[in-house]
């Protein structure tokens, strides 16, 4: 895992678009793998911005980590309808190219199975970006999700449907099951991008980079992959206890070197 400790919000999605740039000029069928949440949000922005000036994902197609189940068609708050607000309309990337869990389907297994087969279909996801669950789950993998799983449905704790409330009217509104990749589909991604800001991640942060490879803290499993790069702001790093090591490891990169 590579650490990086960046400045802010700016400097962290600045950082994370240019490595989707990257990716996009060696190959425009990229895989994109999309995050929801607030963390994504300037990466979004800075990648929306470099489409202005020319950044082409016309041929690129992107698959969603997660959705809520249940929430009717169009609801602000599905990941659907945030994937195309805050990124994918914003982009020349295909509609069809775009895909998600759909939560309002009878039969969720099939459903899954499928969104597996469509992953597959495509060649795997190139690029994966994650947030970060004060309780280190992954998508919504929440602690004690197997390592080896894939997408399925699951049930949401009380504590990420109070830290996703915010999005909602209130707390009731909030979906107590949701369709996830698993913690193996995930692993599948040849270059995952974690990022997370803020004090409330420091912990969570704390436990999946530098704690056991736990269930209990499904993020752990990341210290497998080979190629995760984790982009922090100082709050989100300050429970780090090798957080000078990791930004020495950065400042003394060769230039030429991505992420
Ligand atoms: N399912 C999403 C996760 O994918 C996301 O990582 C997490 C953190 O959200 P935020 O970035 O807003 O802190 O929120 C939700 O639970």
């Amino acid at each position: 895992m590579e650490i990086v400790i960046l400045g802010g919000r700016r400097q962290i999605g600045r950082l994370a678009a240019d490595a989707i740039e990257q990716l996009l000029r060696r190959k425009p069928e990229a895989v994109l793998g999309l995050a929801t949440g607030s963390s994504p949000l300037p990466v979004y922005d800075e990648l929306a911005a470099r489409h202005e000036q020319g950044l082409d994902f016309s041929r690129a197609s992107a698959f969603a980590l997660d959705e809520y189940v249940g929430l009717p068609a169009g609801h602000p708050e599905s990941y659907r309808e945030v994937v195309r607000r805050e990124f994918t309309n914003r982009v020349n990337i295909a509609p069809e190219n775009v895909h998600g869990p759909d939560g309002r389907v009878d039969d969720i297994p099939a459903a899954c199975e499928a969104y597996e087969q469509a992953i597959a279909a495509a060649g795997g996801v190139d690029l994966q970006l994650l947030g970060l669950g004060t309780d280190g789950h992954i998508g919504f993998n929440e602690p004690g999700s197997s390592f080896a799983s894939r997408t399925r449905i699951k049930s949401l704790v009380e504590q990420t449907r109070r830290d996703n409330a915010r999005f909602f009217n209130s707390l009731s509104e909030v979906p107590h099951h949701v369709i996830t990749q698993g913690l193996g589909t995930i692993m599948g991604a040849r270059h995952v991008i974690l990022l997370a800001t803020g004090a409330q991640k420091a912990q969570a942060v704390r436990d999946f980079v530098e704690g056991p490879v736990a269930a209990i803290c499904p993020a752990s499993v990341l210290q497998f992959h080979p190629h995760a790069t984790v982009l922090l702001d100082e709050a989100a790093a300050s429970g780090l206890k090798l957080a000078d090591f990791y930004r020495h490891t950065y400042e003394n990169k060769p230039a030429w070197q991505g992420l």
